[in-house]
C-alpha cells in the first residue's frame, strides 16, 4: 500500500516549520519521496505525482523545494519496478547534492573571509553558517554579530550553533542592524531562492540589511547551492512570497483590535545590493544567474523557444 500517511506527516512538519530552512526542506522532500516510492507496488507514476503534490503544496517561497521534487521525478523506466528504482536513485543522488554543496560552498565562502573580521548574518542558514564555521576551523579570528529574525527567532538557532563552535557571537534586535553595521566586514547570507535577474528571496528582513550594508560599503555574500536558483523565474513566472499566520507576530489582544496584521516570511534583494553569490561551483556575480539555471538546471531558451530538460546533477 502506498504510504500517504508518511508523506502528510512530512508534509505537515514542513508546514509547522519543524523542518525549515530551505536546503533541509529540499533535502527531507526528496527523502520522503525516496521512502514513499518503496511502498508503491501499482500505478507508480500516478501516486507518485499525487505524493509530489501534497509535498509541493507546503512551503511556496523556497525553489528548492520545487527543484527537489522535480529532480526525483525525473525518473525513466519502462515498467513500475524500473520506475521505482530511478526514482529511488535520483532521490539519493539530490540527497548527496545537497550535502556535497554545501561542504564545497563553506570552502569557497571561507576563502573571502579575512582574518579578524566580524560578520553580520541573519536568520538561520545552513549554508551560511558552513561557510562561517569553515572559516573558523581554518584558524581564522573571527566574531559574528547574529540578529533575532521575528518572528519565528531562527536567530537564536543560530547563536547556539555558533556558540557550540565555539565562535564569539553577539545577538541583537532585528532593528539593531543599522547601528551596528559599523563594525561590520561583511554580511553573510543564505538563499530560499535566487531569479533569473540576480534577485535574492531570503528571510524577511534580508533585502534592509543589504540596504545598509550597500550605504555603509560592507560587502554582501549570498551562499545558495544551484538548485536554489529558479527556472520558472525564467519563463517569466514570479516568486510566491509567503505570508504566515497573524498570530505569529501580534497576541490576541492586539489582533482582538481589529488591527490589520501582515507577516510575510521573506522579501526580495535587488541583484544590485549583491556581490557574490557562493555557489558549489564557484563564486558568481548575481549576473551569472542565468547561466547557472541553464548550464546546471538545464533550463534554457533555444532558439526562440523555451526548451526544458532538466539535467542530471554530477
Ligand atoms: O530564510 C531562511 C530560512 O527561512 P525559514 O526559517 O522560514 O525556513 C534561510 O536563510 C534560507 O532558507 C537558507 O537556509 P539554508 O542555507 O539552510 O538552506
Amino acid at each position: 500500500m502506498p504510504n500517504f500517511k508518511l508523506v502528510e506527516e512530512s508534509a505537515k512538519k514542513i508546514i509547522n516549520m519543524e523542518v525549515r530552512g530551505a536546503s533541509r526542506i529540499a533535502r527531507f522532500a526528496a527523502e520522503t519521496l525516496k521512502e514513499f516510492a518503496k511502498t508503491v507496488e501499482k500505478d507508480f507514476d500516478e501516486n507518485m505525482r499525487k505524493a509530489s503534490e501534497i509535498l509541493m503544496n507546503t512551503r511556496p517561497t523556497a525553489v528548492s523545494l520545487f527543484n527537489a521534487i522535480n529532480y526525483v521525478m525525473m525518473y525513466k523506466g519502462e515498467n513500475d519496478e524500473e520506475k521505482k528504482a530511478d526514482a529511488i536513485r535520483r532521490a539519493e543522488e539530490f540527497i548527496r547534492w545537497v550535502d556535497t554543496a554545501k561542504q564545497k560552498i563553506g570552502e569557497i565562502g571561507a576563502k573571502r573571509i579575512k582574518d579578524g573580521w566580524t560578520i553580520l548574518t541573519h536568520c538561520n542558514s545552513s549554508t551560511a553558517l558552513m561557510v562561517i564555521k569553515t572559516a573558523f576551523r581554518q584558524g581564522k579570528n573571527i566574531e559574528v554579530i547574529a540578529t533575532e529574525s521575528r518572528p519565528r527567532y531562527q536567530g537564536h538557532l543560530t547563536v547556539k550553533e555558533l556558540a557550540g563552535e565555539g565562535i564569539p557571537t553577539t545577538l541583537i534586535v532585528d532593528s539593531a542592524v543599522r547601528y551596528f553595521m559599523k563594525d561590520v566586514d561583511c554580511v553573510i547570507v543564505g538563499a530560499d531562492t535566487i531569479t533569473v535577474n540576480g534577485a535574492l528571496i531570503n528571510k524577511i528582513g534580508t533585502s534592509q540589511i543589504a540596504l545598509c550594508a550597500r550605504e555603509s560599503r560592507v560587502p554582501f555574500m549570498v551562499c545558495a547551492e544551484t538548485y536554489k536558483f529558479s527556472p520558472a523565474t525564467l519563463f517569466g513566472e514570479l516568486v510566491v512570497i509567503e505570508e504566515r499566520d497573524a498570530r505569529e507576530v501580534a497576541p490576541e489582544e492586539i489582533l482582538n483590535l481589529g488591527v490589520k496584521v501582515r507577516n510575510p516570511a521573506f522579501d526580495v534583494t535587488p541583484r544590485e545590493y549583491i556581490d557574490l553569490i557562493v555557489t558549489e561551483i564557484g563564486a558568481i556575480p548575481p549576473e551569472m544567474a542565468y547561466v547557472i539555471i541553464r548550464e546546471r538546471l538545464g533550463y534554457g531558451l533555444e532558439m526562440g523557444e523555451l526548451k526544458v530538460s532538466a539535467k542530471h546533477f554530477d
